[in-house]
């Protein structure tokens, strides 16, 4: 792994590992997502006004690991063994152990994720999280919180690896925002660590 430089000029760490995954594996992890996970489309609450949730979502991890976000209650399915596998990999290089995982899959370029912090008390005060992709490449933003003219952008494809860390989910948002052209099926999973 040599691509491991530091996405963001400061107040924060991105590191991106395009090929993390093989892609004979990573053509099998997307195949077994897409078809084992208990993907759900799921309301959010904005400004106490319920809609949709424009991607399929998941929610796997340990036992009692329960969190809340956009005021929904995610109570975690249980570990198969592909997401175990691929949490072993994203541990050995994130060097934490992760205790829970948000699945997205974004169907087409419609689908999409605003701009948000991963700053959820249960993350604790610096979260690292850990970011993997299966299938169509999405370009993926990270915007400086407040200078909300800087910006990083990168292209998140098949098999790639991004962990954030550090003080990132203090002073970035991210997003994954919608394209025009036509886009097949991504999966995502964030490995996240519950205290
Ligand atoms: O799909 C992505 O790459 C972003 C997912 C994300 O930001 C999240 O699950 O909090
Ligand atoms: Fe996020």
């Amino acid at each position: 792994m040599s691509e491991n430089q530091n996405l963001l000029p400061f107040q924060g760490e991105a590191y991106f590992y395009p090929d993390f995954f093989s892609k004979s594996k990573s053509d099998f992890y997307f195949n077994q997502l897409l078809d084992e996970i208990r993907w759900k489309q799921e309301p959010i609450k904005i400004f106490g006004k319920e809609v949709m949730q424009p991607r399929l979502t998941a929610w796997y991890g340990d036992e009692g690991k329960i969190y809340t976000y956009s005021g929904i209650t995610m109570i975690p399915h249980e570990w198969t063994p592909a997401l175990l596998e691929i949490r072993q990999k994203a541990e050995e290089i994130s060097k934490v152990r992760f205790t829970s995982a948000l699945l997205n899959l974004y169907r087409d370029g419609k689908d999409s994720m605003g701009w948000h912090r991963d700053n959820e008390k249960e993350l604790g005060l610096n979260p690292v999280i850990g970011s993997v992709t299966f299938g169509a490449s999405r370009c993926f933003q990270l915007r400086n919180y407040q200078d909300k003219k800087l910006i990083r952008s990168i292209d998140l494809s098949h098999g790639s690896f991004l962990l954030m860390q550090g003080e990132t989910q203090h002073f970035w948002e991210h997003q994954l925002p919608k394209v025009k052209n036509t886009v097949d099926v991504r999966i995502n999973i964030t490995f996240r660590v519950i205290k």
